[in-house]
């Protein structure tokens, strides 16, 4: 149902904005010109009014119901944050707690041992969810979490630590794939870019609140015990509430219980009418079918069949984990995992307090970004952040370059002047984070918008594996690289790979702001269309625009 046919018949002023509301509509398809493949399975709905009435609907505003549970799938974010961010102090403050110091390879093994449990249930985590669905899931990592973190503090040796910081990773893992996709399924795409935002704000925001605790503990003797205790409340009051929240709608439809799904969209969507929800139900169900096989597990198959030789699949499945790799690649979790240790081999006396400043600002620039991302757009976001990140990586090479520091065995010797060197470290590093966080930090968690519904759970598990490919990649070679290669090779190679970063999203990664889903697939069928995906999300802002003025006058003529 357009605008023009739902409501009254429009006055003088709100005619000029109709009208050219529509032609502009128009004009974006006609010179966008994405048509559509003929043999790929795109769009199960093919009758034009049943879609725009769709789209009506997902145009509503957040329900209560939606912002609770995104708040409260968060909680995973949160976790993911604070478990990834607590280790920073806890390996400064570990001391000799278990015997000796701890060596550069101990620390390594301590901290990648999350991202290795990470990556093994992101990979798992993604069918599993497709057969006993979305909450059940997320229910079992709260567990994983609490068992992780009782093992940590009860831990008397290096490998009872590691083992820990493994089981924890697990939760960490299905958390961070469940999460972002629990609340894309359930929020408005209008508002499903924001919403995703949520959840970083939630991982940023986590390890903010472990530096924070990880500072304000740094002299208590056992401090670090408490840290890892405390990350039990969050896993609790996660799975508490889980008990009262319902699984997504596609979910409830792939096992055929359309009552249950359609009551849950009713929630979701609470002004729609009876019929809309219907058709809802409908769309979901034609989506559902759209995948050959009788059993979970053929769909299962031919979905990981699907993804690898469907064109438009395969380039989505090529974007959501480049995405991911760069991310991680371009070095952010080496600060994150080892600034304490960085800062300490620098020189500053509370290097816990400092590297305070790198989690705030990741936090600060993640709020920024859930500002802009629907605005400003994905692509012109990255093609900021990456350009300012390598400059900071560089200066940040020359700074090291000039301090002069060499770690030798367990010992970081520095010959130059930190006195002005150091500073410029600081710096460097603030904006180095900073430009990290307003794009690519964000961007590669909106995956799941890539992806047809039929193959999106498996799409998001690989990207999901990637991330924490790299994490655990960066975080088991990092110390070590500042060894072999000193700071300034690690950082100058950092700096490299944003460059070949920079040139990927150039000439791969298209506009999907502002895009329907149905869009986002007709973008990425027969090429990566980047002009045209640029021009078409311009259009498509212009046009909610206009829609936005429309409904304004129509308000006010009504007074
Ligand atoms: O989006 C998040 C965020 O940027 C975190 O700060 C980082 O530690 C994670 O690895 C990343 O996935």
């Amino acid at each position: 149902m357009s605008s023009d046919a739902k409501s009254p018949p429009p006055k003088s002023s709100q005619t000029v904005i109709t009208r050219e509301t529509t032609a502009t509509a128009n004009s974006a398809d006609a010179e966008v010109d994405l048509d559509v493949d003929s043999t790929t399975k795109l769009t199960p709905l093919n009758d034009e009014d049943s879609t725009s009435v769709l789209m009506e609907l997902d145009n509503g505003t957040p329900s209560m119901l939606v912002i609770s549970l995104t708040f409260l799938a968060s909680i995973s974010g949160f976790m993911f944050g604070y478990d990834t961010g607590y280790i920073s102090s806890a390996l400064v403050a570990i001391g000799d707690d278990f015997g000796t110091e701890l060596t550069y390879g101990q620390e390594q093994f301590i901290t990648a041992a999350t991202s290795l449990g990470a990556l093994i249930t992101a990979i798992c985590a993604g069918p599993f969810t497709d057969i006993v669905g979305r909450k059940p899931v997320l229910m079992f990592s709260n567990i994983l979490f609490v068992v992780g973190s009782v093992i940590q503090c009860a831990s008397q040796t290096v490998w009872t630590m590691i083992a820990g910081r493994f089981v924890m990773g697990f939760g960490v893992g299905i958390g961070s794939l469940i999460a972002p996709l629990y609340i894309s399924e359930m929020a408005p795409p209008r508002f499903r870019g924001r919403m995703v935002v949520v959840n970083c704000l939630c991982i940023t925001g986590g390890q903010l609140v472990a530096y924070a605790i990880g500072a304000g503990l740094d002299k208590v003797h056992n401090g670090w015990r408490i840290i890892v205790g405390l990350s039990m409340i969050p896993p609790i009051i996660q799975f508490v509430s889980f008990f009262f929240l319902p699984d997504t709608p596609r979910f409830l439809i792939s096992k055929n219980k359309v009552e249950r799904a359609s009551a849950i969209i009713q929630r979701v969507h609470p002004t729609a009418s009876p019929e809309l929800i219907e058709m809802k139900v409908k769309e979901l169900q034609s989506l559902n079918n759209s995948i050959p096989g009788d059993t979970v597990i053929a769909k299962l198959i031919n979905g990981i069949k699907e993804i690898h030789v469907v064109p438009s699949n395969f380039r989505a499945l090529v974007l959501a984990c480049g995405l991911q790799g760069i991310q991680q690649f371009t070095g952010f979790n080496s600060l994150m995992y080892f600034s304490g240790t960085v800062f300490k081999a620098v020189g500053f006396n509370n290097s816990t307090a400092v590297s305070l400043i790198v989690a705030g600002t990741n936090f600060i620039m993640t709020i920024c970004a859930f500002f802009i991302i629907d605005r400003v757009g994905r692509r012109r976001m990255l093609l900021l952040s990456l350009p300012c990140m390598m400059g900071f990586l560089v200066l940040n090479a020359i700074a090291f370059h000039f301090i002069n520091i060499k770690f030798e065995g367990n010992d970081a010797i520095v010959r130059g002047n930190t006195d002005v060197w150091g500073p410029v470290i600081i710096v460097g590093m603030i904006g180095y984070v900073g430009s990290y966080s307003i794009g690519i930090g964000n961007v590669p968690w909106q995956q799941s918008e890539m992806f047809p519904q039929s193959v999106r759970g498996l799409g998001a598990s690989y990207a999901t594996a990637t991330n924490w490919s790299g994490s655990l990649i960066i975080a088991s070679t990092f110390l070590t690289m500042l060894k072999n290669i000193t700071p300034t090779g690690t950082f100058s190679l950092f700096a490299a790979l944003t460059f070949v970063s920079f040139i990927f999203v150039v000439l791969f990664y298209p506009e999907l702001s502002n895009l329907q889903l149905e869009e986002v697939q007709k973008v990425l069928t027969g090429g990566f269309n980047i002009k045209a995906s640029v021009s078409m999300a311009k259009k498509r802002k212009h046009v909610s625009h206009l829609k936005k003025h429309d409904v304004e006058h129509e308000h006010i003529d009504q007074v």
